[in-house]
């Protein structure tokens, strides 16, 4: 990755914290009791590590290979699957708002229905291995996220059981993929115990991420109070991301997590993350069959379409469900936004 241009001074840097957190939820898929344990970590984190989850390592190291083949390659070879419209290959540019990050990645959309040019444009020019790697991976983390859900259900004990995991299911369903690549940087760690922000913080606007990554540190989560801690690596696990949507479907019970990457001085990391989304159709509402009498839906009505468009004018760490809590918006702000919405030229990823 070449960075000239903007220079590593305009980088967001974050105050120097490297606690290793022991706390971090673990859910063995294969145990009984992995849907309570699911339902409270969602409660408690909003994250929590996967293990047991019949993945084999072989697909998640092939792909992690093919992932570097990519991202080894020229900046000129690569930067013709970019700039990312939002999908395709970015490097330090995340978003459209002006957010910087010590990275470079791979935005895929799953939905075929969904064309992005940009995203076909990185198996043109890479070989059929690299499509395979991802198909085999991608076809994983449907399976391992449609149990997770299901068990999610389970453990909140509502009925059916499908009724979370049918959202992603669905054929019309906007799920993406994304592969990110933290070059190692000497410089990373900044001078007054300050660090070099790979990722910046933010909460994912999909129901679940399921992350992977190699052996290098970066990941952090932002607890209910605010510390900031470091996620042990695992290379044979997954991390389990509860995003803005499942906050609303369960009417805030499950609270989106706060993640960053922080950058690394002398290792790559490579991680891998499947964003599970609903249809853009799709109303995402508290799940009625969770609301006890009289409780208040603390959300206004959208639709996942909706709420991806305010997400894509966001900054990374925006609190972009505010605009859609009953408590907090201004009532015409909505409105507003979807006046705007039918005046501006639809773009063709929503
Ligand atoms: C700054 C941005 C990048 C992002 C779209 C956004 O405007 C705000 C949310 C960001 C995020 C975070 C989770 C996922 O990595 C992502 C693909 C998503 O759906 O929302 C990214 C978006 C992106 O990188 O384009
Ligand atoms: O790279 C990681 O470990 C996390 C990246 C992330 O949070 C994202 O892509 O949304
Ligand atoms: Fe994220």
């Amino acid at each position: 990755m070449v960075v000239s241009q903007p220079a590593l001074n305009q980088f967001l840097t974050c105050k120097q914290t490297t606690t290793k957190f022991t706390g971090i939820p673990e859910v063995d898929l294969s145990k009984p009791e992995a849907k309570a344990l699911i339902v409270k970590a969602c409660q408690e984190f909003g994250f929590f590590k996967l293990v047991n989850h019949g993945v084999p390592l072989d697909c998640m190291v092939n792909l992690e290979n093919e992932a570097f083949k990519f991202f080894n390659q020229t900046q000129s070879e690569k930067a013709k699957a970019g700039p990312p419209d939002p999908f395709g290959y970015g490097s330090v540019r995340i978003g459209s708002k002006g957010d910087l990050g010590w990275i470079e990645y791979i935005l895929l959309n799953i939905n075929p229905d969904i064309i992005s040019s940009q995203s076909l444009l990185i198996f043109r020019e890479n070989p059929e291995l690299f499509r395979c790697a991802v198909e085999e991976y991608i076809s994983e983390m449907k399976r391992v996220c449609y149990q997770v859900l299901e068990l999610m259900a389970d453990g909140l004990e509502i009925e059916p059981r499908d009724v979370l995991s049918k959202l992603p299911r669905n054929e019309k369903s906007d799920c993406c993929f994304r592969m990110n690549h933290y070059p190692p940087c000497p410089e990373a760690i900044a001078a007054k115990g300050r660090h070099l922000i790979g990722f910046g913080e933010h909460t994912d606007p999909h129901i679940i991420s399921v992350l992977r990554s190699n052996n290098t540190s970066g990941l952090q989560i932002s607890l209910r109070d605010g510390t900031w801690v470091s996620v042990p690596t695992d290379h044979t696990s997954f991390f389990i991301i509860a995003g803005d949507s499942l906050q609303v479907l369960t009417n805030g019970r499950f609270k989106s997590v706060k993640h960053r990457v922080l950058a690394g001085t002398s290792k790559s990391r490579v991680s891998m993350i499947y964003f599970a989304g609903p249809p853009l159709s799709e109303k995402i509402a508290p799940l009625p069959c969770l609301m006890r009498k009289e409780e208040e839906n603390l959300y206004k009505e959208f639709t996942w379409s909706e709420y991806k468009k305010a997400a894509y004018k966001s900054r990374l760490a925006d609190n972009r469900l505010c605009l859609f809590e009953k408590s907090s918006t201004p009532p015409n702000q909505l409105n507003k936004m979807r006046e705007t919405d039918q005046n501006a030229q639809v773009k063709k990823v929503f």
